[in-house]
């Protein structure tokens, strides 16, 4: 759990630096009192390179970034086309229309980064709140095209609208990424309190998480579940011959071969040292007894191979079924387990069902 901590989140860097600078642009923008550079062309400028940093903290949470080429490219736009709009042919209302439909723009392109990585359970706040604060700018932008005196907008209809939505998509936004954080390390802890660190596998507290839901779905639907034992032959040997890093890529190898076996809902877990154990729904004894006999084949006929090193191993496997001996998963683990030792005491490298 601890690698959950000791990064910092850099997104979250990155929007709160991001939000401070649309902050400290907007004061800008309305501080008519200010020399119109700084007014009118850096208060705009400020306001394009806040959002460009929120933008750049979306695209480091999906693991990817934004270059500061582009982040200047987009400060540049929000810099010199109200510099036009001011030095070169002064128009108040091209100013303010450009200023609302780039900065909807702006606020679409964060809309889409989110909504293209989907999960929208958990991003829909987020891709919402940019949505609506981009719909707020745009109405803001077409009103000052269609009016012709900014001066009388102030009090319409559309501009009182998105005076209201603009301060609410923001509460949304906020709610939003924190939700999208929050639910990425509950998903990181999840992870690492459910599964294998060496092999992937679920562990005993993912098996029986997993374990009892499938069995209940297996009972529920009247269909056999089965569960199969498996346990490497000799491990002890391979360690004290080859080293502990060998055994392990011994496991990791195995974890491998299982997974690529299965069917997607079956389920896979690490038990103990060298001990896996496979659970398989709607699968009675004799076909579960024909996988592991398929996995025991396949085990014997592949090689570990390592730099200078190359490890044969095979496996003992215990088989039974719901059928049998019932659903708790337990009592089906500890009847799997006795006749995996059965296995091993009749020579090892075999299927014994039960
Ligand atoms: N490399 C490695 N070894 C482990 C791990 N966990 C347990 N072991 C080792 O697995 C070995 C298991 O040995 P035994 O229980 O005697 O089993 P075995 O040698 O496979 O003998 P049989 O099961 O009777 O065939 C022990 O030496 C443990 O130290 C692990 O995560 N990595």
């Amino acid at each position: 759990a601890s690698a959950c901590y000791t990064e910092s989140p850099p997104e979250q860097r990155w929007w709160a630096w991001g939000n401070v600078v649309i902050c400290a642009g907007l004061a800008l923008t309305n501080m008519p009192s200010l020399p119109v550079v700084v007014d009118n062309i850096l208060g705009y400028g400020v306001i394009g390179f806040g959002i460009a940093l929120v933008l750049r903290g979306l695209r480091v949470h999906f693991s990817s970034t934004l270059s500061w080429r582009t982040v200047a490219v987009i400060t540049a736009i929000a810099l010199l086309v109200p510099a036009y709009y001011t030095l070169v042919t002064p128009s108040l209302r091209a100013r303010l229309c450009f200023s609302g439909f780039y900065f909807a723009i702006l606020n679409w392109m964060c809309a889409a980064t989110i909504a293209r990585h989907g999960r929208l359970r958990v991003t829909g706040i987020s891709v919402a709140g940019f949505s609506v604060l981009g719909v707020g700018l745009l109405l803001r932008g077409m009103h000052m095209l269609l009016h012709p005196d900014p001066a009388d907008s102030a009090s319409s209809l559309v501009m009182g609208l998105s005076t209201l939505a603009i301060p609410l998509a923001q509460i949304c936004i906020a709610f939003g990424l924190i939700m999208m954080v929050s639910w990425r390390y509950s998903e990181r802890l999840r992870r690492l309190s459910t599964l294998d660190a060496l092999t992937g596998a679920l562990n005993r507290a993912g098996l029986e998480i997993q374990g009892k839901r499938v069995g209940l779905r297996a009972l529920r639907g009247g269909r056999s579940l089965a569960v199969i034992m498996i346990d490497v032959d000799y491990f002890k040997v391979i360690n004290d011959s080859h080293g502990h890093p060998v055994g392990d890529e011994v496991l990791r190898h195995l974890a491998r071969l299982l997974k690529m076996e299965l069917r997607p809902h079956d389920l896979m877990a690490r038990f103990g040292g060298e001990e896996f154990v496979l659970v398989l729904d709607d699968v009675n004894l004799a076909a579960a007894i024909n996988v592991a006999e398929r996995l025991r084949a396949r085990i014997e006929r592949e090689m570990v191979e390592l730099d200078k090193l190359s490890v044969r191993y095979t496996a003992s496997m215990g088989v039974v079924c719901s059928d049998e001996h019932g659903y708790d998963l337990i009592r089906l683990i500890s009847a799997g387990d006795a006749a995996m030792y059965e296995a091993k005491r009749a020579g090892r490298n075999r299927v014994v069902g039960a």
